[in-house]
């Protein structure tokens, strides 16, 4: 597996741009378990980055339906759902070494083959190696909420990333991103609002209730011990 999570930019004098990011590179613990599973099971499971788009049907040996899972932690709920839809193909994104490590040891265990995961930072994962119109759905599941105004701009999901995923979703493919901030949840509406050809699967143009489909996650867990109220938003692509 490649170490780097980013690629690094540079201006033409060779100076290093700093890039806002929406994690923070830290050297995050991982356990000796985590390793060996990275090490063992990665070759069967990764995909490292690359600056070409994927065959999916040569990566999956088949033309199921592609789920993009951004941000999947530690992975038992990306497993969960893999197991749940085996018609369906998963490629899981995460910048957390430990959770990727996780993800490839449940998945082992599950003994499941529709899911590949990369290690990388999604927004470059998008723009190099996935084709446009290949996607029926992009999942976005408690992404980091960045409370702190000066923060926003840390955030995930704004209008840019948006407009870049309708590219790549299909027609007719969803966007499903669920959340435990309000303010998060609608600052995801206005930047959706002027992004052209998404339309809003709520009733009321806004949340919808959560499908059962989708399998609680960890992080949403936590947040239900702290009372959060969950926000799960739906969006398709139209032509
Ligand atoms: C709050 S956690 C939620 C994890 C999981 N979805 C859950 O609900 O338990 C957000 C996750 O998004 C990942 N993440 C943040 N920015 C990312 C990026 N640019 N590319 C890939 N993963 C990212 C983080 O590493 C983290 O694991």
């Amino acid at each position: 597996m490649k170490n780097n999570i980013l690629i690094p930019q540079y201006n033409k004098n060779g100076i290093f741009l700093r890039q806002i990011r929406s994690f923070v590179c830290r050297r995050s613990r991982i356990t000796q378990s985590q390793l060996k599973w990275i090490k063992k099971y990665w070759p069967l499971m990764g995909i490292d980055f690359q600056l070409e788009a994927l065959n999916f049907l040569y990566i999956f040996n088949c033309d199921a339906p592609i789920v993009l899972e951004i941000g999947f932690g530690s992975g038992e709920s990306l497993v969960q759902t893999a197991i749940n839809f085996p018609d369906k193909n998963f490629l899981g994104v995460e910048v957390y070494k430990s959770g990727i490590g996780s993800c490839l040891h449940f998945a082992h265990i599950a003994k499941i083959k529709n899911l590949r995961v990369i290690y990388h930072d999604v927004t470059e994962v998008i723009h190099n190696m996935i084709m446009d119109n290949t996607l029926s759905k992009v999942q976005i599941f408690f992404p980091d909420p960045w409370k702190k105004k000066r923060h926003h701009k840390r955030r995930l999901i704004q209008s840019k990333f948006l407009e870049a995923i309708s590219k790549k979703l299909i027609v007719g493919g969803t966007l499903h991103i669920a959340t435990d901030s309000e303010e998060y949840a609608f600052y995801i509406l206005e930047e959706i609002k002027n992004i052209k050809n998404y339309i809003n699967l709520s009733k009321k143009n806004n949340f919808i209730l959560r499908p059962i489909s989708r399998i609680t996650t960890k992080f949403e867990k936590k947040g239900h011990m702290r009372g959060n109220n969950i926000f799960d938003l739906l969006f398709q692509l139209q032509e």
